[in-house]
């Protein structure tokens, strides 16, 4: 019989880690699909090292979950970044208590009333890239995307708009620098041919948000309208996970026009996915299709092919919904290691940077982007 997540969670929780603790207390799961027929995690360490003194637990997971399991397969990958990160400051919208104040340059305000959705000076197309949940690759989609339009010569600007958790300067190798003000305009700042603003160029790093609705919805707009985007074909904005005020502020404040869902194929992701679908029917801006991350898993050593959270159903939800499925990207170590870096694996030549070129070609194709 095949067991429960609830059961294998119990017995990952059983078995001890160096330095303390177990699997589970030490929050080094992700990513775990449980169904009838497998049973696929990832187990994300701080570095090479911490990979390396990990691997006898890995071996110890999969013993003990391939003895307990009948016909699910177990199948365990191990990440490591190529430096470790602090997280990215979370706080959540409304929170009480918090510090509401701009944090600089005067963005953090209420929102100016305007009548309705407008365009973004000089702006031809706005894309939001969304998710239903968290993690599913959103912000590293984004900034790949945004780099493989640029080298097919579109002009793209890159609007980080997960205000709670802004990844984009570390994405784009922009950690550590500032964005400079004249007037009330903001000058953005350039990396890979790609035009950026975020709030966490105009943060100190590790400082956390903790900005009400209406705050937020200034912040949105001045971020869309005071910053000098200069002539774009295409700006990208990077959500926030979920469907809360940040997306609902955009598509009030902006003339959005369409929307990108990222999801994994695990069914919890499309589940959340299809939420996410539905709050953009309900705000009235047209979804453009799905794409699918960390879609197929190559073995470095061996190049054998895994499909850890299962393969195609992003595809398939996107027929059945009747959407477009605008493409589909590798689980891939360089993804995540070329963003750590700062350099998004879509500046280099490998498969995955073609991926992200189909990707790419096919907005553009499209008229999209
Ligand atoms: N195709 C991929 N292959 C390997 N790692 C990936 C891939 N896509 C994303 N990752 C890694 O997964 C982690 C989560 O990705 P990312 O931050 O882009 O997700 P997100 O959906 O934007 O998350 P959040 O909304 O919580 O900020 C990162 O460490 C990233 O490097």
């Amino acid at each position: 019989m095949a067991i429960s997540r609830e059961r294998v969670l119990e017995e990952l929780a059983r078995i001890e880690v160096p330095g303390g603790g177990n699997l589970v207390s030490r929050d080094l799961l992700r990513a775990l699909h449980v169904d009838s027929g497998a049973i696929r995690f990832v187990i994300e360490t701080e570095d090479a090292a911490s990979a390396r003194a990990l691997a006898p637990v890995e071996a110890e997971a999969q013993r003990r979950l391939t003895a307990l399991c009948g016909d699910q397969k177990v199948q365990i990958v191990m990440t490591a970044p190529a430096a470790s990160k602090a997280p990215p400051p979370r706080a959540a919208a409304g929170a009480g208590g918090g510090r509401d104040a701009p944090p600089s340059m005067k963005i953090g305000r209420h929102p100016t009333p305007q009548a309705g959705p407008a365009p973004v000076s000089g702006v031809a197309r706005i894309l939001a890239i969304g998710s239903g949940k968290g993690g599913v690759g959103k912000s590293t989609l984004t900034a790949n995307l945004a780099v493989a339009l640029a080298r097919q010569g579109r002009r793209v600007g890159l609007l980080d708009a997960d205000i709670y958790g802004p990844s984009q300067p570390r994405m784009l190798g922009l950690t550590g620098q500032r964005v400079s003000g004249e007037g009330n305009m903001i000058e953005p700042l350039h990396a890979h041919g790609v035009t950026v603003m975020s709030l966490g160029l105009m943060m100190k790093e590790g400082e956390a948000v903790v900005w009400r609705g209406p705050m937020l919805m200034g912040a949105l707009q001045q971020m869309l309208n005071q910053v000098k985007w200069g002539e774009l074909d295409v700006l990208l904005v990077d959500l926030p996970p979920g469907t809360g005020d940040v997306q609902l502020s955009l598509c009030q404040k902006a003339q959005v026009s369409g929307a990108i869902i990222v999801s994994t194929p695990q069914d919890v992701a499309l589940l959340d996915a299809r939420r996410a679908i539905d709050m953009f029917d309900k705000l009235k801006t047209p979804v453009l299709g799905l794409v699918e991350n960390m879609s197929t898993y190559i073995c470095p050593n061996c190049g054998h092919e895994a499909h850890l959270f299962g393969h195609g159903g992003v595809a398939a939800e996107a027929a059945k919904l009747g959407l477009p499925f605008l493409g589909e990207i590798p689980l891939n170590l360089e993804v995540r290691l070329a963003g750590d870096d700062g350099t998004p694996i879509a500046a280099g030549d490998s498969p995955v940077a073609h991926s992200f070129a189909r990707l790419a070609e096919r907005l553009v194709a499209g008229g999209m982007a």
